[in-house]
């Protein structure tokens, strides 16, 4: 499945870069250096994530990206090409990562990358790692938060997800190809039955931006097609339109999204879509301010939802008689306290954090007071009502 040898934008050269070797340095400088921003680009295979990172690489930004990308697909590669953009320069070159297997992929092949990447801290300013065509993002999205290593020297910015508007729908009505996995995938995640769910639902359930690429391979109508049912997947993500993965500019499509440290958008961009997808949705609860002390009581019913996938019960003796069978991808939300503060919710998967929002300017909206929890996944059932009478009923218990 793998098109790159053929491509028209071909890979860059291999060249070798005695430059880029370890600063000496660097150790003692490890301690002030900020925090480096990585973007995840995921997609299924073929759906354009290589023809954006050149893309990328070949525009002009100011900034150094480190890209790490995909060349051989979905092998579980021993290398990876890193190139980094310098002034105009691409160098690039490879860099050993281990064997991994992508259906393990807690540590795969591109965080192994990554570990390797952080020797060399300090030759750039912004990570570009693109996932194999199969793999799911929420296996990777997480290491930021839980590798001790990782997370203090990397921050992940935000996940976009190529999608390839011509094969897209079909992807999406395929069974799930983790049945095939399991035998390797024991105590992984179980996505249990139900409506079809595949490897594309978890790319684009999982992103923040949505690059609905190979636009130029569809009819106006079929593109509307696929963006209705984007959009009912997930309501959330920033939907661009692109041929050739061109996207109109890069600093806030691909760069620089701060899907993770601030959340201004939680709007959904296009409302009453009528093909919901039988397999993955995104829905909003709100709910009024809430006191400080309410707040592990919101911890608490976000570990029983992602952590055990249930959602604590409204009341006891509730007529609630059938349970819902749910499954989150991914959650994010904002909690307005009484005292005028915000706390920020971000989780993917069953790794979610609260911490302190930045300030942000009060537009007098009511709307903007309330709290809002946004949850991206699979089972969430026909209306909010459930969701929102237990969170109601939880933090005031
Ligand atoms: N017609 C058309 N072809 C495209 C478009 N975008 C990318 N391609 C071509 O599609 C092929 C695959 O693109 P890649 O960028 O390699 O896709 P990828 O997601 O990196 O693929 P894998 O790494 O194999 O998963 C290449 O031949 C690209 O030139 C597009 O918008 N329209
Ligand atoms: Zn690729």
């Amino acid at each position: 499945m793998n098109t790159h040898i053929e491509d028209d934008d071909a890979p860059p050269d291999l060249v070798d870069v005695t430059t880029m070797s370890a600063n000496p340095d660097s150790v003692k400088e490890e301690e002030s250096t900020p925090r480096v921003p990585i973007t995840l680009v995921t997609g299924y295979l073929g759906a354009g994530k290589t023809t954006l990172l050149n893309h990328i690489l070949t525009e002009k930004h100011g900034k150094k990206i480190a890209v790490i990308m995909n060349e051989f697909g979905d092998s579980s590669d021993i290398e990876k090409p890193l190139t980094v953009n310098e002034g105009g320069q691409e160098v690039t070159e490879w860099m050993e990562v281990g064997n991994g297997c992508i259906c393990c992929s807690v540590k795969d092949t591109g965080v192994m990358a990554l570990e390797s990447l952080m020797e060399r801290k300090g030759t750039f300013d912004y990570i570009l790692l693109e996932t194999t065509g199969l793999a799911d993002p929420g296996n990777i999205a997480p290491v930021f938060w839980m590798d001790e290593g990782l997370g203090s020297s990397i921050y992940l910015d935000g996940i976009v997800t190529l999608v390839d508007a011509k094969n897209i729908l079909r992807l999406l009505d395929e069974p799930a190809p983790e049945e095939k996995a399991d035998a390797h995938n024991e105590g992984e995640h179980d996505h249990g039955s139900g409506p079809i769910l595949s490897m594309a639902h978890m790319q684009v359930s999982h992103a923040d931006v949505i690059i609905l690429n190979k636009t130029d391979l569809v009819t106006p109508e079929e593109l509307e097609v696929v963006r209705d049912r984007i959009s009912a997947i997930n309501s959330v993500a920033k939907v661009h339109v692109t041929d050739h993965s061109r996207t109109p500019q890069i600093e806030g499509v691909v760069l620089d999204l701060h899907a993770y440290d601030h959340l201004d958008d939680l709007d959904f961009s296009r409302k009453g879509h009528s093909h919901m997808d039988p397999a993955i949705s995104t829905i909003a609860v709100t709910i009024p301010p809430i006191a400080a002390d309410q707040v592990p009581r919101v911890d608490s019913w976000l570990q029983s939802v992602l952590w055990e996938s249930a959602l604590p019960q409204p009341a006891m003796g509730s007529t609630e008689s059938h349970p819902l069978q749910f499954e989150i991808h991914r959650l994010k939300g904002i909690l307005r306290l009484q005292d005028g503060s915000s706390r920020i919710i971000q989780a993917v998967r069953d790794v979610f954090e609260i911490r302190d929002a930045e300030t942000t300017k009060d537009d007098g909206k009511p709307s903007q007071a309330l709290c809002k929890i946004v949850l991206i996944g699979r089972g969430l059932g026909p209306t909010i009502d459930p969701w929102k009478k237990s969170l109601e009923s939880f933090i005031r218990r």
